[in-house]
């Protein structure tokens, strides 16, 4: 595994890519990386291949002027070589890269052009004299240029394919070619060093790529840790700690902006207030942690009685709840309140203060449609009030407003 140096590190946030030293593959805990990095180097860099192979097919055909020069009397088989062989092959090659299933053979596929591309050059010092054949050599830089950069190819491919050219490079020379030892000297210097400066450039870049993709991943990963925390956090800020429906600030938010909507539609809207009854007597004969564990209770039952789309309950204050209800005329939130009524009667906790003997609800009742008549507060006001006649009334029941009928 490559140690990532104190200047990379501090670059990518201490975040260090765990890569097999020669094929770069991510390794260790980071090795389910290696997939959807080549998915993401093939879409990064596919255009740029693309490029590379129309190029690499337009300049080697371009080529064919100097063949007219320097090989007249061999034109036939140089010619072929350029637009019998590797023209064909690389049209073949940009046409395939079109192809939806191009992803999986697509470093093979370049890699190819360019083992065939040097190959062609090799072959045209073979149809040179000796004095002009290094007019051709030159040619085997750009293959190995197109190898370590050009084509995106990655470095142990780049590697294999281009060492190969030289070995092949080699064979030829010794086999066909017998060139002077000069000649030999300088092709063994300029091609050895050209594979070495490309290996190193190629090797970095790819580093730096696989680096970037981690940095982008994890950047990624902690913007969507980021994303649940705050929208855990939000649900927090809204909600009542001990009851778990929503807190008054959120209630209050709620109400104004039902109001504001139904305000602009013209449709109606509701609110019920509900107040646990007698529940002074509650706490001072049971306790207060068991008027806890009371208000627990009786928010569940409230809420499981409302399920509507719309709608909000919420703690106001001490032991009263408040269901507001956008787009509910008076009719739906009576028999929303009578259904949370009998819930919480049926819930029969024990109450020995109570008439009932049990913990009831008493409910005020109030919806309108919002106008420039009415405010807010007005319509509270009104289920307050009904909510003030219920418990006159003897509590345990439910009462509705006359503000406005709607
Ligand atoms: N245990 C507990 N009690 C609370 C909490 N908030 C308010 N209370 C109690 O709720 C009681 C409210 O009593 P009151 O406003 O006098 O009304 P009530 O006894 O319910 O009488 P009616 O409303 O007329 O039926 C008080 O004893 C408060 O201490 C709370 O968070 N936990």
């Amino acid at each position: 595994m490559t140690a990532a140096s104190p200047s990379e590190k501090a670059a990518t946030g201490g975040l260090r890519a765990q890569l097999a030293p020669f094929s770069l593959h991510f390794v260790g805990n980071q090795a389910d990386w290696e997939q959807p990095f080549r998915e993401a180097y093939f879409h990064n860099t596919l255009g740029q291949a693309r490029i590379a192979i129309g190029f690499g097919v337009f300049y080697f055909s371009l080529f064919a002027i100097l063949d007219l020069l320097v090989l007249p009397e061999r034109l036939l088989e140089a010619w072929v070589c350029r637009f019998g062989v590797f023209l064909p092959a690389g049209l073949m090659v940009l046409a395939l890269s079109f192809h939806k299933s191009f992803m999986g053979f697509y470093q093979g596929a370049l890699a190819f052009l360019v083992l065939l591309g040097g190959s062609g050059v090799i072959y045209l010092t073979t149809l040179t004299s000796q004095t002009d054949s290094y007019l051709y050599y030159a040619g085997l830089i750009l293959a190995f240029m197109f190898g370590y950069g050009f084509a995106k190819l990655r470095f142990v491919t780049a590697t294999c394919c281009c060492w190969t050219l030289v070995l092949i490079f080699e064979v030829v020379e010794f086999t066909v070619n017998h060139p002077s030892l000069k000649g030999l000297l300088s092709n063994q210097f300029f091609f050895i060093g050209a594979n070495i400066v490309g290996m190193m450039i190629c090797y970095h870049q790819e580093k730096s790529a696989r680096l970037a993709f981690l940095l982008q991943n994890q950047l990624a990963e902690q913007n969507a840790l980021l994303l649940s925390h705050n929208q855990n956090l939000a649900k927090l800020t809204n909600l009542d700690g001990l009851t778990k429906v929503a807190n008054r600030r959120h209630l209050d938010q709620f109400f104004h902006q039902a109001w504001k909507q139904c305000l602009d539609e013209r449709h109606p809207l509701a609110i019920i207030i509900c107040d646990i009854d007698v529940f002074k007597q509650y706490n001072d004969h049971y306790g207060h942690v068991a008027g806890d564990d009371c208000l627990i209770k009786v928010a569940k039952a409230l809420s499981q009685s409302v399920r509507r789309a719309n709608t909000l309950v919420g703690r106001y204050g001490g032991e009263e709840f408040a269901v507001v209800m956008a787009g509910a005329y008076t009719e739906e939130a009576q028999t929303v309140a009578e259904r949370i009524r009998q819930a919480v009667q049926q819930l029969a906790l024990p109450h020995v203060k109570s008439e009932t003997k049990v913990v009831t609800l008493s409910l005020g009742v109030a919806a309108a449609v919002p106008s420039q008549y009415l405010t807010q507060r007005e319509l509270f006001q009104c289920a307050d009030s009904a909510l003030y006649e219920a418990k006159l009334a003897g509590r345990n029941q439910v009462k509705v407003g006359q503000l406005i009928k709607a």
